[in-house]
């Protein structure tokens, strides 16, 4: 099968190089330095350091090359970029002859708060097959090609029978799923969570701590992704509690690297600038705390995560706050609203 992948960062290069052991794998980047060193050196220095890429794998910074190498019925592109990209990188797809999309972002874009399959809509409308790819992967394991389980979610069968052909085998497995705003809600509030975590690990709250904020964590996720329209299932799944504790616990990650680098009293421009790849939960979390507040879902870490970003909350302050909030019975709070 002929892939594109639109984006070389950490994660577009780390499937890109799956990809390749299987099918015909271009990849973008807009970055014509980055194109053409990892031309030279068969590695991305900028994007994912340590991992060669097969020589296979044809890169390139022109942007209608990739587009053609991604079209037709029996083609795949994929969006690769950080939530930000999406918009731009998939308006530049219309009537360019992509058929089947799926994207690998996780967040909710700033500014309009719409969920990344919300995003497409908008700029592609009905035109493509389109669909979100998630789960807990972290590029660098992918890239090592260690085992991994993800899920595509599409409203399309056809996209998603496509997805799994491309990409189940080896290390690799699939599952499908039709849930596509269960799976994105779930990928977007859980690098949220992750800085939390990094946090309350930081300033050395211990294991107890960290397990029930990864535990109220998903009651938050799944409440806000239920509301939205997502089914409670999902949430349970490896988009919802599978990324959920990878994120809050792996230290390749991110989003818990905020958290930790914070916790050493750094603040939050020092850790963006010094982290070099984005963290989608510190770009939507104060988005998340609106949809949560016009939906009347109360997301409790969610909040005490942008005081503490946005606000110069105190870390220890804001624990002493959650755990100071009124006592209930468990089972009410899991899906439903909170009163
Ligand atoms: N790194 C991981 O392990 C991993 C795993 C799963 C999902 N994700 C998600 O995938 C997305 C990308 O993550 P990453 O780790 O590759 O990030 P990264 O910071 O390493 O790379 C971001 C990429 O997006 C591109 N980009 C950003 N804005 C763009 C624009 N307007 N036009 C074109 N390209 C643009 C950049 O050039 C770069 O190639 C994120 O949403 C992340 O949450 C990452
Ligand atoms: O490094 P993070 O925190 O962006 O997380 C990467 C992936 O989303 C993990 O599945």
């Amino acid at each position: 099968m002929n892939i594109t992948v639109l984006g070389a960062g950490a994660w577009g290069t780390a499937i890109a190089i799956h990809l390749a052991k299987r099918h015909s794998v271009m990849l973008w980047d807009r970055n014509k330095k980055v194109v053409s060193e990892t031309v030279q050196t068969r590695q991305n220095m900028t994007g994912l350091p340590g991992f060669t890429l097969p020589e296979s794998i044809i890169l390139t910074s022109r942007f209608e090359d990739a587009v053609a190498h991604g079209s037709g019925s029996d083609a795949l592109t994929i969006i690769a970029t950080s939530v930000s990209g999406l918009r731009s990188v998939s308006g530049r797809l219309k009537d360019s002859g992509v058929i089947n999309l799926i994207w690998l972002c996780k967040g909710f874009e700033e500014n309009t708060g719409l969920l990344p399959n919300q995003v497409v809509a908008q700029t592609l409308g009905s035109q493509v097959d389109m669909g979100v790819l998630s789960g807990p992967s972290f590029a660098q394991e992918v890239a090592a090609g260690l085992p991994c389980a993800l899920t595509v979610a599409s409203m399309s069968m056809s996209l998603r029978k496509i997805v799994v052909e491309a990409a189940n085998g080896g290390n690799m497995r699939i599952y499908s799923s039709d849930d596509v705003t269960g799976v994105e809600v779930g990928g977007a509030v859980k690098n949220i969570l992750a800085i939390a975590t990094g946090m309350s690990d930081g300033v050395g709250f211990g294991m107890n701590a960290r397990a029930a904020l990864i535990t109220r964590g998903l009651a938050e996720i799944t409440r806000l992704g239920v509301a939205l329209g997502g089914r409670p299932e999902t949430f349970m799944g490896l988009t919802g509690m599978g990324d959920l504790i990878l994120t809050c616990t792996g230290d390749l990650s991110r989003n818990r690297r905020v958290g930790l680098e914070m916790a050493k009293g750094k603040t939050l421009e020092t850790v963006i600038a010094e982290l070099g790849h984005v963290a989608e939960g510190v770009r939507c979390a104060q988005t998340v705390r609106m949809l949560a507040a016009k939906a009347g879902v109360e997301m409790p870490i969610t909040n005490a995560v942008v005081g503490v970003l946005f606000d110069k909350v105190s870390i220890k302050s804001t624990v002493s706050q959650l755990l100071a909030r009124h006592v209930r019975d468990e089972a009410d709070t899991l899906y439903l609203k909170e009163p």
